[in-house]
């Protein structure tokens, strides 16, 4: 028997499109759904496309008794012989699947419809169709492993273009986006993705709940982007300075040649443990490893390492594991530019950090106009932060330019004016030895491997600071670079393990 459903109260905030092939070996399909909906998924697809049909059955029919004790509908994906079957609730079909009207004519009237729409033309069909239509999916938004690319990304570009045609032929339709969402970009898009002041009824997700190890926190997580984007507000729980020591977490470096040594140096006087991997057949073991993170640093590549990058992001981002992207001199040579726009394009990034001159550089390899970065780089601080911001709403990222003085930005937590920090003190030696930089990214990795991502920005500060403190402090008791390079590591380890304070270093939130 289906669920008694009123059709006009259906809530699509949190649309969880199942994929049982994804699923991480250890769990099971109908736990990793059930946790999903003890905690917040609001309407369930079952998608299977590779079972028979008696299988298919058997599943739908299983899944179905789980729903149903949540009072959440079940919509069957293309088959509609099986959602007649077990009595789901409703259907999805997809532009290749088969007409709206044939599906609602086989399903009756009462069954919720929904069908995908990939652009203008499709969503004006479905407006017009004769068929009741309940809702559409809106996609893909993003580029998405979980489905082979065969129409354009719409992007939220695209998305308003439809939301646009809906609003004016049939604003009373509900929508869903779908294609590529998680935690990292749900609260931004859904923000963007707005027609006047018209916008979807909610996202739909597949990997970032079916693939994750901890179901239940992910989906808690992926309601709290929502939430935020639908109540603009902060819905956080207050951020604690983790403690590194007591967590230990795992970072994996793929970092350059000359960093190695001293980066893992670094990640174990904080507490960390480093460890150094281009064996792109582990990345998926690494990545499956709960409080950890990638710190994804480009400065030695070759011309093998390209490949081993994208796997590398890709597995991080399906796990959702944090990455810190170091862009090394991505402003030296047109290559190098290159490489560093492919990383921006494939990967979605916690943190990208670079000097001044690798982030302005990569900010304008991405779009974000500027001023004065050809010549000397004599950026006003105004200027900076204008440039920084852009880059961090367009990544989505906390965006990190170190120098003399560090300046963290916040793409992630949608704000009017993006949060920005200003961190000052420490030593000039700290320029004056090779891969502090790179060290520091290891150093932010590490927090933010025990930090939930609604706070990579705090962590981030946290990080720098005390980045900065310890450089100041070794400063003060060397006699140059070599001595500095000791006495940083064993400043970083005494602060490690004494209570969060800093007393040299300057923080101020604008
Ligand atoms: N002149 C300086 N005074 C204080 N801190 C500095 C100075 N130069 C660099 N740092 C610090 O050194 C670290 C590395 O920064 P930077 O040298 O800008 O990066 P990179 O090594 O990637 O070029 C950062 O923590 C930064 O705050
Ligand atoms: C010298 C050098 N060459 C390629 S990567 C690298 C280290 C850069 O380190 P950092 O960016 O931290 O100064
Ligand atoms: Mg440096």
């Amino acid at each position: 028997m289906s669920l008694t459903i009123d059709k006009n109260t259906i809530d699509y905030s949190l649309y969880l499109v199942t994929n049982s092939e994804i699923v991480p070996e250890s769990l099971d399909f109908y736990d990793q759904v059930e946790k999903a909906l003890q905690n917040g998924v609001t309407i369930v697809q079952l998608r299977e496309k590779n079972l028979d049909t008696d299988h298919f059955i058997d599943r739908a029919r299983k899944l179905h008794q789980i729903t149903k004790k949540y009072n959440v509908p079940l919509l069957i994906n293309d088959r509609i012989d099986v959602a007649l079957a077990i009595d789901a609730e409703g259907v999805h079909v997809g532009q290749d699947d088969m007409a709206a009207e044939e599906a609602r004519e086989k399903i009756g009237q009462d069954k919720i419809l929904g069908v995908t729409v990939n652009n203008e033309r499709d969503a004006m069909a479905a407006i017009k169709s004769t068929a009741r239509i309940d809702y559409l999916g809106i996609g893909s938004a993003y580029s998405t492993t979980t489905k082979e690319m065969t129409k354009p990304i719409l992007g939220p570009g695209g998305i308003k273009k439809i939301l646009e045609v809906l609003h004016d032929g049939k604003p009373e339709m509900k929508s869903v986006i779908i294609g590529g969402l998680n935690k990292y970009n749900i609260t931004r898009t859904l923000n963007e993705c707005r027609y006047k002041d018209f916008c979807t009824n909610g996202a739909a997700v597949v990997s970032c709940i079916m693939a994750s190890h901890d179901a239940s926190l992910a989906t808690k997580e992926t309601l709290r982007s929502i939430n935020l984007a639908y109540d603009n507000e902060e819905a956080l729980h207050p951020y604690k300075h983790p403690n590194i020591v007591q967590e230990k977490p795992l970072t994996h470096f793929i970092t350059n040649a000359v960093a190695k040594y001293f980066s893992a140096n670094v990640c174990i006087a904080i507490g960390g443990s480093p460890i150094m991997s281009e064996l792109s057949e582990e990345f998926s073991f690494f990545a499956k490893i709960s409080k950890g993170s990638l710190c994804m640093n480009t400065g030695t590549m070759s011309n093998a390492s390209i490949h081993m990058y994208k796997k590398a992001i890709s597995e991080y981002n399906a796990h959702m594991v944090p990455i810190i992207y170091d862009p090394v001199a991505c402003g030296a040579t047109q290559p190098r530019r290159e490489i560093a726009k492919m990383m921006i394009e494939h990967g979605r990034y916690s943190v990208i950090k670079g000097n001044m001159a690798e982030i302005c550089s990569l900010a304008g390899a991405n779009g974000v106009t500027m001023r004065g970065v050809d010549s000397d780089l004599n950026l006003n601080d105004l200027e900076i932060v204008d440039i920084l911001s852009k880059l961090a709403v367009k990544t989505q990222a906390v965006i990190v330019m170190t120098g003399k003085k560090d300046i963290i930005v916040d793409g992630i937590i949608p704000t009017k004016k993006p949060r920005v920090c200003f961190i000052s003190g420490g030593h000039e030696l700290m320029g004056k030895i090779t891969a502090s930089g790179c060290a520091l990214g290891g150093v932010i990795a590490s927090y933010l491997a025990v930090c939930s991502y609604f706070h990579t920005f705090e962590a981030a500060i946290d990080a720098v600071a005390l980045y900065k403190e310890a450089g100041y402090l070794a400063g003060q008791q060397s006699k140059g670079p070599g001595t500095f390079l000791a006495n940083f590591t064993d400043e970083l380890y005494e602060l490690s393990r004494k209570p969060y304070r800093l007393l040299s270093t300057n923080i101020i939130r604008e």
